[in-house]
């Protein structure tokens, strides 16, 4: 009993000291703040002394994260992930918080405020955390954000734990404050115009809005089989970081999605990123000036995102001229492919080639978990190489609305699974061919009056009956249109 006694109160006792001994060098800093106030000689005194006193009373190791590192214009990447870290796990224990909008976020972000320590366990060993800020000594104007307070996080841990705190919890806080971080932010929806971002205080070559579509595969009407094989490729993706490496593959994957107007491609990739929660990187080809600053703007992707080159086919001139042309020499060739730019501007020089490089090269690799994709509507005129099986992995193709499509709308738009007209829909959709888009349009509710349902499955059929056009005559103008097309290139 007296033992045990004993023990606690040796136990009370240390843990006083080590409260002490924080305290002391919380002291200490102050001091050196305050001994450039000292004539020199006595501060370099003072300095040495002050120094050996601590390090000989003093049993415990202080490790600072300052908020700003040398260039003083970028934030500290493990300053970031420790704040997300502590605020995630230790603003219940934490006595005073503050209270801000996160730069990423559009919610309230609690931390722990400055001056307060909290203290926390790891696999039995007591650390502290300590929120410092300092005051600039001048008050001066200036454009970067560091000239504000210099803040920092300070860990405090026994020497004798050394080695856990720096080989496994240290990794441990960064990487849990990184995954916290991808959860907690603001997806965002990338375009390629060069912008200045004041808060990392430099150029970027993508400017960002919010990313809010709400689509998802739920609302999204297509054959059921085929969201759902969809799905499970897109997740078996975001989980095969290891399967990536193993294999020795770059971890990203391809997508093709084509189909007419209005079937549902633009939103699939909405629908895509908020499955996994990726960001969207929306690249207009017909921007960039060539191949080099094609690739720079990959370079500035980062991962869990989704790049996305819209209408393909009119990014790049893959057919006709190159076509009718065969036997040019290739760098005349490659010339053919240039995107051509506005035509009063500097002519873009993106090249086939270019772009390949951008999607499997060396290049691709960095950063990881992307996945590219590729919309058209006419998959026809796309070079095989670019949208060849191992590029592009997976060709979605998107069709006119069918009848599971429509019960999804149905659902969707006015809320309802069954309805008498439903089979009148179901054979009419069989044989005329309308977008989803087109369905979509007839089920949106015009106005506010009770029998919407009635109104708006009635509209839908009388625009299917008067839609003229078969898939049979669709295909036929089609091709009509694609022969006039290569007659002209001929010409
Ligand atoms: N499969 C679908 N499921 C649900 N809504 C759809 C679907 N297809 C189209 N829509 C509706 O039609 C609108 C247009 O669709 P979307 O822009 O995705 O078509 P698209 O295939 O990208 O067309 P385009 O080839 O012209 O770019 C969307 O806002 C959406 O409301
Ligand atoms: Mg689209």
């Amino acid at each position: 009993m007296k033992k045990k006694r004993n023990k606690k109160k040796m136990m009370i006792n240390s843990e006083s000291f080590a409260s002490l001994s924080s305290k002391l060098a919380s002291m200490m800093f102050i001091f050196a703040v305050c001994k450039q106030y000292f004539p020199y000689q006595l501060h370099n005194l003072f300095s040495k002394y002050t120094t050996k006193l601590i390090s000989y009373f003093y049993p415990y190791i202080q490790i600072s994260f300052p908020e700003y590192m040398g260039d003083r214009l970028r934030r500290s990447e493990a300053y970031i992930a420790i704040e997300t870290y502590l605020s995630a796990t230790t603003t219940e224990r934490a006595k005073r918080l503050k209270g801000e909008i996160g730069r990423d976020s559009s919610k309230l972000i609690l931390s722990m405020a400055e001056h307060e320590e909290i203290t926390e366990y790891f696999h039995g060993v007591k650390l502290w955390w300590f929120s410092s800020s300092i005051s600039p000594s001048k008050q001066t104007i200036s454009f970067y954000p560091a000239s504000e307070n210099k803040r920092s996080y300070r860990l405090t841990f026994h020497r004798r734990h050394r080695t856990l705190i720096n080989e496994s919890y240290l990794p441990f806080v960064i990487q849990q404050g990184k995954d916290i971080g991808v959860q907690k932010r603001q997806r965002k929806l990338y375009t390629n115009s060069p912008n200045f971002d004041y808060h990392e205080c430099r150029r970027v070559l993508w400017s960002h809005v919010p990313f809010e579509h709400p689509a998802t595969f739920e609302n999204l009407a297509m054959e059921t089989e085929m969201k759902h094989e969809i799905i499970q490729d897109l997740v078996k993706f975001s989980k095969s970081k290891e399967y990536y490496a193993k294999i020795g593959k770059a971890w990203k994957r391809g997508y093709l999605l084509y189909g007419p107007p209005g079937t549902g491609k633009s939103t699939m990739i909405a629908a895509m990123a908020n499955l996994l929660d990726y960001d969207v990187y929306d690249l207009e080809l017909a921007a960039v000036k060539n191949n080099s600053a094609l690739r720079k703007l990959m370079l500035e992707t980062t991962s869990k995102s989704i790049i996305v080159v819209e209408d393909i086919d009119c990014s790049l001139e893959l057919s006709g001229k190159r076509k009718a042309e065969g036997g040019s020499s290739e760098g005349k060739e490659e010339e053919k492919k240039a995107v051509s730019g506005p035509p009063d501007k500097e002519e873009s020089k993106v090249t086939l080639s270019g772009l390949l490089n951008c999607i499997d090269g060396l290049w691709s690799a960095c950063g990881g978990e992307k996945v590219i994709v590729f919309t058209t509507n006419h998959i026809d005129k796309l070079d095989p190489a670019l949208i060849r099986r191992g590029r592009m992995d997976k060709h979605i193709e998107l069709r006119y609305c069918g009848y599971e499509g429509f019960k999804v709308l149905a659902k969707n738009y006015l809320g309802v699974q069954s309805h008498e007209l439903f089979d009148s829909i179901h054979e009419l959709l069989k044989e005329k061919k309308m977008s989803p888009a087109d369905v979509a349009e007839s089920l949106m509710p015009k106005n506010e009056c009770e029998d919407q349902i009635d109104v708006c499955l009635e509209s839908l059929v009388k625009a299917l009956k008067d839609c003229k056009v078969l898939k049979n005559e669709i295909e036929k103008e089609e091709k009509k249109a694609e022969s006039s097309e290569a007659k002209e290139n001929k010409d």
